[in-house]
C-alpha cells in the first residue's frame, strides 16, 4: 500500500489547549505523524510519496468559501494584533446571539468560525492544513488511478470540521474533501466509515442531507463524550439524506466485542449501499491506553479492523484522524493497514 505524507505537518507545533480549566500542551502534536511514518517504514508497508499541490477548488466543494479564505489570514491577523502564543477563541455565537454578522476582531472571528477552542493556530498551521488536504487528494488520486488502497497520513486531522467551522484539532475535513472529489471524478456513491473514538460531527454536518455519500460513524456516546452535541443514533440524515447517516454511539469501557458488533452492522449497511469507493476516517484513539479516550481496544484488534474492511472488496482510501497514545499510534494505525493487506 502506498502512503502519502508531507513534512509540512510539523509546522503545526507548540500549540496549547484548554483542558479542565488549564492551558496544557496540545495532545495533537507532530510526533504523532512521525511515529506513524516510522512504523510505515519499519513494516515496509510500501513507498511514501510527497503530495501534489492543489488549489482550494476541491476544498470549497464541501466548505464555505469565506470560511476557507479566513484560515490563511488567521496568523497574520493574530501577529498584527501583537500576540505570539496560539491563536485561540474565547467567545462563540451560541443560541440567542448572531451568527450572521462577523465581527472585525480576530479573536471574535476565530469564535465565529469554530465550535470549541481546540483548533488553534501557530505560524506554520496554515501550511500544515494545506499540506494535509494535499496529502488526502494525492492519495485519492492513487486509488482513482487503480490502486486498491492508499494511506493519506494526514495531520492535522479533519472529521470535526464542518462546512463553515473548525474545532477538535480539525480545520479542513480531509475525508469530506476526498469523498466529494471521488463523486466529482465519477463515483456514483461513496461511503465514509469513521472509526475514530470521537464522532465525526463535521463529516455528518457536511453530508447530512445527501444520499450520494453515506456516512457511518462508530464512536463514544455523545451523552458523555466529546463532541457532546452531535452523534446520537436518531440522527439518520435529512431529506434526500434520510437513512444515509448512521451513528453507532457506544459507552465508556467498550472493548473489542462490543465495538466489533457496531463494525459488523456498519459494514453490512455499507455493503447494502454498494458504494464505488470507501473513505475510512482512521482514528486509533479507541485504544485502551489512549490518554484522552475511554474505549478498550487492544493493539491486536487493529489488524482485525483492517481485515474486515478489506472483506468489503472495494477500493479504499484511509485518511488519518486521531490517536494520542503516541508510543503505540504507529503500531495501531499501521496495524489496520497491514491487516487490510492481510499480511
Ligand atoms: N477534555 C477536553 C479535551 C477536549 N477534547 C478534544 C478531543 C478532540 C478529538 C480529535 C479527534 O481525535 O477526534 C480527531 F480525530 F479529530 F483528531
Ligand atoms: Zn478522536
Amino acid at each position: 500500500m502506498k502512503t502519502v505524507f508531507s513534512p509540512l505537518h510539523a509546522g503545526h507545533a507548540g500549540n496549547v489547549e484548554l483542558i479542565s480549566g488549564a492551558i496544557v500542551p496540545a495532545f495533537e502534536k507532530p510526533s504523532r505523524a512521525e511515529f506513524i511514518k516510522a512504523r510505515v517504514e519499519s513494516e515496509k508497508l510500501g513507498p511514501i510519496l510527497p503530495p501534489e499541490s492543489h488549489d482550494l477548488a476541491a476544498v470549497k466543494k464541501v466548505h464555505s468559501g469565506d470560511y476557507i479564505d479566513f484560515l490563511p489570514t488567521v496568523w497574520p491577523l493574530w501577529e498584527a494584533s501583537g500576540r505570539t502564543g496560539s491563536a485561540m477563541p474565547f467567545t462563540w455565537p451560541t443560541r440567542g446571539l448572531r451568527g450572521d454578522v462577523r465581527p472585525r476582531t480576530i479573536d471574535a472571528q476565530l469564535g465565529f468560525y469554530s465550535f470549541d477552542g481546540g483548533a488553534t493556530f501557530v505560524k506554520g498551521t496554515w501550511e500544515a492544513i494545506k499540506s494535509s488536504f494535499d496529502v488526502a487528494l494525492t492519495a485519492a488520486a492513487l486509488v482513482k488511478a487503480g490502486e486498491p488502497s492508499a494511506f493519506a497520513l494526514c495531520r492535522p486531522p479533519g472529521h470535526h470540521a464542518g462546512a463553515a467551522f473548525m474545532g477538535g484539532y480539525c480545520f479542513i475535513n480531509n475525508a469530506a474533501v476526498v469523498a466529494q472529489w471521488f463523486r466529482d471524478q465519477g463515483a456514483r456513491r461513496v461511503s465514509i466509515l469513521d472509526v475514530d473514538y470521537h464522532h465525526g460531527n463535521g463529516t455528518q454536518e457536511i453530508f447530512y442531507s445527501r444520499g450520494d455519500i453515506q456516512v457511518i460513524n462508530l464512536h463514544a456516546d455523545p451523552m458523555t463524550e466529546y463532541p457532546f452535541f452531535l452523534g446520537h443514533a436518531d440522527e439518520r440524515g435529512a431529506g434526500p439524506g434520510e437513512g444515509f447517516n448512521l451513528n453507532y454511539p457506544m459507552p465508556f469501557g467498550t472493548s473489542w466485542d462490543g465495538w466489533n458488533a457496531s463494525l459488523e452492522d456498519g459494514c453490512a449497511k455499507l455493503t447494502a449501499y454498494a458504494p464505488d469507493v470507501v473513505v475510512v476516517s482512521l482514528g486509533v484513539d479507541t485504544f485502551e491506553k489512549d490518554p484522552i479516550s475511554q474505549f478498550k481496544l487492544k493493539s491486536a484488534d487493529y489488524p482485525k479492523i483492517g481485515r474486515r474492511i478489506a472483506r468489503l472488496g472495494l477500493p479504499t482510501l484511509f485518511v488519518m484522524e486521531g490517536g494520542y497514545a503516541v508510543e503505540e499510534i504507529g503500531v495501531n494505525a499501521v496495524g489496520v493497514l497491514t491487516g487490510f493487506e492481510d499480511r
